[in-house]
């Protein structure tokens, strides 16, 4: 191995109170707002064809026409309680809120910057009554941060001279201000979501981003960090130049769903997921592909019986009502979660060889392993194969809270014969298992 000052400083999975809440809480809302939802992706009449929160970079938006938006950011019908309730019957435990995107806009009245909510109509803080509103429907809050800053005029992509080096020092202290006025203001709060660390200005100075993360550690004992904000003193991100996991979860899968146990190396990991391909800021006209409701919950059950955990984004307007496509979305997800959800909180990896028919989810633990049915086979019979010594004592669904009586095939292998093939919702049962010596 590689000697390194700023490599991995842990082998293996957090083991405290705090990871153990994050771990069992599987499911999250991600919320994209800020001022790019004013022109929620059109300006002059044109449409900007890439992720909404991007479009002061494409070369229709004018610099200074995108940084005076500020000066109309005024949400009107922002109801955070309704925010709070909406997520909480869709079942998320967690919720991660854009502070602070690339454009540099903070939501807060952050003392280190003028480009904040406090120069808008609106003027008050937006954070606060978030995180109170959520905190009370006992959903914990996650920030989101974005080392990148186009707004900050000491931000740099890169240092090629003495100039720059003086201005990347400057701006490190103004995130590491910034970072702790956040805590400082906000104390519920659980972890950073750390995002734009990808500059070389940030990769090549792993020193500053290990003792930047020890800094909020030694503020706030238990904050739950992800890989993405590290780099080792090789540049290396995510993992470190021994392939250790730098970070708390592994942070890498944006959009992106891992395949099999072996793709996520037995450390935790969190997924984060558009509705439609890309799109994380309100956009006014998705276009292509917007995920259903039975999608979004396969990509949520895969998560689970993957080990990880699974977040949904959402993209207020600029006048804090949400798009009828995720109204509808979080009411169906929620619709399934109210009967299923014990299938997803605290589930882990089972341990079970995958079959067709969809995913084994394992209640952190315990011997209760559930199923969830995504392909029903045509012949309406469900093979389980449980592993060597391991007998099935029981089954049943959850909806309606059916029994099924397993027929064993041989060793340990059964069938479980659904009644009825017509459902248009991933099914789930509960196995009652025993293991033998
Ligand atoms: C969580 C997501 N990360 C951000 C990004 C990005 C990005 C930037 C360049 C190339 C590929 C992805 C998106 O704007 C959103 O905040």
């Amino acid at each position: 191995t590689i000697a390194l000052q700023h490599g991995a400083h842990r082998t293996g999975n957090r083991t405290d109170a705090d990871m153990a809440r994050w771990r069992s809480l599987r499911f999250g809302q991600f919320i994209h707002w800020g001022l790019y939802a004013i022109p929620g992706g059109e300006w002059n009449g044109k449409t900007y064809n890439g992720a909404a929160e991007w479009i002061r970079s494409w070369k229709e938006m004018p610099h200074e026409e995108y940084d005076k938006l500020y000066r109309q950011f005024n949400p009107v019908n922002f109801n955070p309680q309704q925010w709070a309730a909406q997520a909480k019957s869709m079942g998320a435990k967690y919720m991660i809120i854009t502070t602070k995107h690339h454009d540099g806009f903070c939501l807060w009245p952050s003392k280190y910057s003028k480009y904040t909510i406090a120069a808008t109509p609106w003027k008050k803080d937006l954070l606060g009554p978030m995180i109170d509103a959520y905190n009370k429907a006992g959903i914990d809050v996650h920030l989101y941060f974005s080392i990148i800053d186009w707004n900050h005029p000491d931000y740099r992509a890169s240092l090629k001279n003495a100039a720059d080096s003086a201005a990347g020092k400057r701006f490190q202290l103004f995130v590491k201000n910034q970072l702790a006025e956040l805590l400082q203001r906000y104390p519920t709060i659980k972890g950073f979501w750390f995002d734009g660390t990808w500059d070389d200005s940030w990769k090549n100075d792993g020193a500053f981003s290990d003792e930047l993360e020890q800094y909020l550690q030694s503020l706030h004992p238990g904050l739950v960090m992800g890989s993405r904000l590290r780099a080792d003193e090789k540049g290396a991100r995510h993992f470190d130049s021994n392939g250790r996991l730098m970070g708390d979860y592994e942070q890498g899968w944006e959009r992106k769903l891992p395949a099999t146990i072996e793709d996520v190396h037995g450390n935790d990991w969190e997924a984060v997921m558009t509705v439609p391909e890309n799109q994380w800021g309100y956009h006014a006209k998705w276009t292509g592909h917007v995920k259903t409701v039975n999608e979004i919950l396969e990509m949520l059950v895969k998560s689970v019986s993957l080990n990880g955990n699974f977040v949904l984004n959402f993209g207020p307007k600029a006048d804090g009502t949400f798009r009828t496509e995720e109204q509808q979305l979080a009411a169906g997800i929620g619709q399934w979660m109210k009967v299923n959800g014990e299938a997803v909180y605290n589930g882990t990896y089972a341990g079970f060889e995958k079959q067709d028919w969809g995913y084994y989810i394992r209640k952190a633990g315990t011997d209760s392993v559930y199923m969830v049915v995504f392909n029903i086979p045509v012949s309406g019979s469900l093979r389980v194969k449980l592993p060597a010594r391991t007998e099935l004592t029981g089954a049943s669904m959850l909806l309606g809270n059916t029994t099924l009586t397993p027929e064993w095939i041989g060793r340990n292998e059964y069938f479980l014969h659904l009644p009825g093939k017509t459902t248009d919702s991933p099914v789930v049962i509960l196995l009652k298992t025993v293991t033998g010596e």
